[in-house]
């Protein structure tokens, strides 16, 4: 890897007692795009925040563009660009001026600013709202505005938490779409999510956290050849059902997993183990073949389901 711009090592965050973030290692290479992909509680918040030198390590070692959080907070985070979960936009002023007076504090000259924010704009698909009130802006448009406006200080890395939670789909894929762009232009972007699809669609390379620890990491497609099969076979016998018919498919498909409300039978072929099953006698209520997704590695790793 060349030189990282983000270097975790053993790091740990507690809160009395209780380890949020338990001894994580991880590297960012710079212009990648990298995920943490956990369930809540998980410790993705708390690990960007120690990132993001707003909070303090218990211990391990962390390093962000070289340098460390516990010496030089102030030079690292004028070179980051935070998006965080919840949107904290200046609800009194106006959308262009939300840029304007976030570039001040970052002591961008006044004649410059002004060219920024209105690039931004145009990048946030927002122009057309320049005098708009944030107040009057939809979830995602108030979402665009937060990225824009960490982008003022052209940041080397930009954190987004949890950048979609919140959104209909369309908002998402604007989102999605705008991220893409940034990455095309060779933003090193580390985010946190509990949407396998946001993984996947945006990670170059991920960990999967749970519990504080990482249980894995590769890019999706490596992760899922690691930890799934190619396809997913769905079948529903109602919930009172699903346990005792699994039982009797022990030799179909590579192996099961029972959820409450469907068995999920992992194999090359879902159609071919359907069709064992029905050859067995059984009828599915319903039946869907897929193929793996980051959510069966998830369950394959900690036996549940990313969302709960
Ligand atoms: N200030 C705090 N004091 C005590 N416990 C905390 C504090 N902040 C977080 N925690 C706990 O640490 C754990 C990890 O929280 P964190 O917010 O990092 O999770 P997360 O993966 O980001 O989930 P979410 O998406 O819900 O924010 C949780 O059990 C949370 O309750």
């Amino acid at each position: 890897m060349p030189q990282a711009v983000i270097s975790a090592a053993r790091l740990t965050k507690k809160y009395k007692d209780f380890a949020a973030v338990d001894g994580i290692s991880f590297e960012v290479a710079p212009g990648e795009s990298f995920g943490l992909l956990g369930p809540n509680g998980a410790g993705k918040s708390t690990t960007m925040r120690m990132v993001g030198a707003v909070s303090t390590r218990t211990s391990g070692e962390l390093s962000i563009l070289g340098l460390d959080p516990n010496d030089a907070g102030p030079e690292i985070r004028s070179q980051l660009g935070v998006v965080p979960q919840q949107d904290n936009l200046d609800q009194e002023l106006r959308v262009r001026d939300n840029l304007i007076v976030y570039g001040r504090y970052f002591g961008i000259p006044m004649r410059a600013i002004g060219r920024k924010a209105d690039e931004l704009l145009e990048f946030a698909q927002l122009a057309d709202r320049a005098k708009s009130k944030v107040d009057d802006l939809s979830g995602g448009m108030k979402r665009r505005l937060t990225i824009a406006r960490a982008l003022v200080n052209d940041p080397r890395i930009l954190l987004l938490d949890e950048p979609t939670t919140g959104l209909d789909p369309q908002a998402r894929h604007i989102l999605w779409d705008r991220l893409f762009r940034l990455k095309e232009q060779g933003t090193t972007l580390v985010l946190t999510t509990h949407y396998m699809d946001e993984a996947e669609q945006l990670c170059d390379r991920l960990v999967v956290v749970d519990k504080g620890t990482i249980m894995a990491e590769g890019s999706p497609a490596a992760l899922i050849r690691e930890y799934s099969s190619r396809e997913v076979l769905e079948v529903r016998f109602g919930s009172d059902r699903n346990e005792e018919v699994a039982a009797k498919l022990a030799g179909i498909g590579e192996r099961h997993e029972v959820l409450p409300d469907r068995i999920l039978i992992y194999s090359e072929n879902g159609e071919a183990e359907l069709a064992k099953i029905h050859a067995a006698g059984y009828r599915p209520i319903t039946s869907l073949v897929r193929r793996s997704s980051l959510e069966d590695v998830f369950l394959r790793l900690t036996g549940r389901s990313l969302i709960e």
